[in-house]
């Protein structure tokens, strides 16, 4: 079975490593800026807007050590990207004491890793990130830590689920929180914290765009497309379903039951949209992969018979050849010249030479099997190729060809045509094929024309011809 190999789009794979590193660089500047905001005890500076969760400092180091770990990751110098895993070994540290000091009441010192903080954070302990957060950073820091490990790579696919799993949920809850519910499902996760994570989760899977889970996404194929199209929206919307299920109860009024009928309706048809948009996807593209394969047809195909051209003859034969060198498979080539056609020309017309060549065109199909190809070599001579055919079977067609031509009715006078059969033989070029089909063709016609030469498979000089 032939594989083909998986193909990416250039420009799309260039587009997913700038994004990794626009990305890294944005979560390091918002986190500087958070950072900046607990140093000089401004808190306008470590939340989105007044009132809402502060994003801890803890959680801020974090970022800026992964933010710079993944800008790192993808240098070239070994020392670099080195320095870039040692950053992302201390954001799973600090992810994981913070779990340690969830889990047991014990001080590792985490909680005041920037020094004393000003207790304007929210929660009991001011520079503590919230559980789901910690969390998330242990997998940010596994995701650096495995980036160059091909061999983990499914566990570093895990990772990468597990943290958008973390930051969609969070963003849902958010989401809720916004409409004016205060039972956020992880109460002390900032929106800028999740969006961070979202995006530094996005950033490490784009830091590798052939490889896991971004492989299908940079394909150059509709799975590709569908994937750059649909993925990011089919990731946003639990947060803005959450967001419109409670607006439409804390800021419509509505009852639950009637949010809930509204949230059904809401849902079928963005999945509905959804749909719609893959669907016009598939139809553009299915317009356009016809569009090009007529295109290749108008340029394969000789316009007055139907046949294929001599492009497409030599293509064919260069690829017949090829498998009879491989593979050793055999075929056999007829070369057909239409009789004494320069006379039909004369005296019936050049419009009337041009309907004979067409009934030729048809003559010669019906005659073949699918797999077999006809062209029009030049003028009133064709060529056919009869893959895995023996010199009996090519006779047998080109017997069926003369039957044909004979008892055709056609318009003003008897047409017949002549026929040189020749096999391939290991190791033959296509010019020399096509001259001992040629040779054969040649005694045809001087034999008296409306006949069958076949020349043996490997002919030394001389051999021996047997007319039919
Ligand atoms: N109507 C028409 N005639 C063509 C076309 N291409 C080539 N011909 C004619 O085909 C004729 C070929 O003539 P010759 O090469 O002398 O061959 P012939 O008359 O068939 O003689 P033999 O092959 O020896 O039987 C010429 O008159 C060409 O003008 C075409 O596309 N349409």
């Amino acid at each position: 079975m032939i594989t083909v190999p998986f193909h990416h789009d250039s420009h799309v794979v260039r587009g997913f490593l700038q994004f990794s590193r626009a990305a890294a660089a944005l979560i390091c500047a918002v986190a500087l800026v958070v950072l900046a905001g607990w140093c000089w005890n401004w808190p306008r500076l470590t939340t989105v807007w007044p009132g809402q969760a502060a994003m801890t400092a803890n959680a801020a180091i974090g970022f800026v050590l992964s933010g710079s770990s993944l800008l790192l990751s993808r240098h070239a110098s070994p020392r670099w990207s080195g320095l870039g895993r040692w950053l992302s070994l201390l954001v799973l540290a600090i992810g994981e004491a913070t779990l340690v000091e969830y889990l047991w009441p014990t001080d590792l010192g985490i909680d005041h890793l920037f020094g004393g903080l000003p207790a304007h954070g929210s929660g009991p302990w001011p520079g503590r990130m919230a559980e789901p957060v910690a969390a998330g950073f242990v997998l940010l820091g596994g995701l650096g830590l495995l980036l160059p490990v091909r061999r983990w790579l499914y566990l570093r696919e895990g990772l990468a689920v597990g943290l958008l799993a973390i930051a969609m949920s969070g963003l849902a809850s958010y989401g809720i929180a916004l409409a004016g519910k205060d039972d956020m499902l992880f109460g002390r996760m900032p929106i800028h914290t999740m969006l961070l994570l979202l995006l530094a989760t996005l950033g490490w899977l784009s830091a590798t765009p052939t490889l896991g889970l971004t492989r299908v996404a940079t394909a150059d194929t509709l799975g590709g497309a569908l994937a750059r199209r649909l993925l990011l929206p089919a990731l946003l919307l639990p947060g803005v379903f959450a967001f419109v299920f409670e607006l439409l109860q804390s800021w419509l009024g509505l009852s639950e039951t009637l949010a809930s009928v509204f949230m059904t309706l809401f849902s079928g048809g963005a999945v509905a949209g959804l749909v719609w948009w893959a669907a016009n996807l598939f139809d553009k593209l299915e317009r356009q992969r016809r569009e090009s394969m007529l295109l290749r047809n108008d340029a394969d195909t000789d316009i007055l018979t139907g046949l294929a051209n001599r492009r497409a003859l030599d293509e064919a034969l260069a690829g017949l050849l090829h498998s009879q060198r491989e593979h050793d498979r055999m075929f056999s080539l007829l070369m057909l010249d239409l009789d004494r056609f320069k006379t039909f020309n004369d005296e019936f017309g050049h419009l009337a030479g041009d309907q004979v060549l067409r009934i030729t065109g048809h003559l010669l199909r019906a005659a073949l099997r699918p797999s077999d190809l006809a062209a029009r070599y030049g003028g009133e001579e064709f060529v056919l190729l009869l893959p895995e055919t023996d010199l009996a079977g090519a006779s047998e067609v080109a017997m069926r060809i003369l039957d044909a031509f004979r008892t055709f009715e056609w318009p003003h006078r008897l047409v017949t045509i002549s026929i040189g059969v020749a096999q391939s033989a290991n190791g033959d070029a296509a010019e020399n094929l096509i001259r001992r089909a040629d040779a054969a063709l040649y005694d045809a016609k001087h034999a008296g024309c409306d006949q069958i030469v076949v020349v043996a498979a490997v002919a030394p000089p001389g051999a021996a011809r047997a007319g039919a």
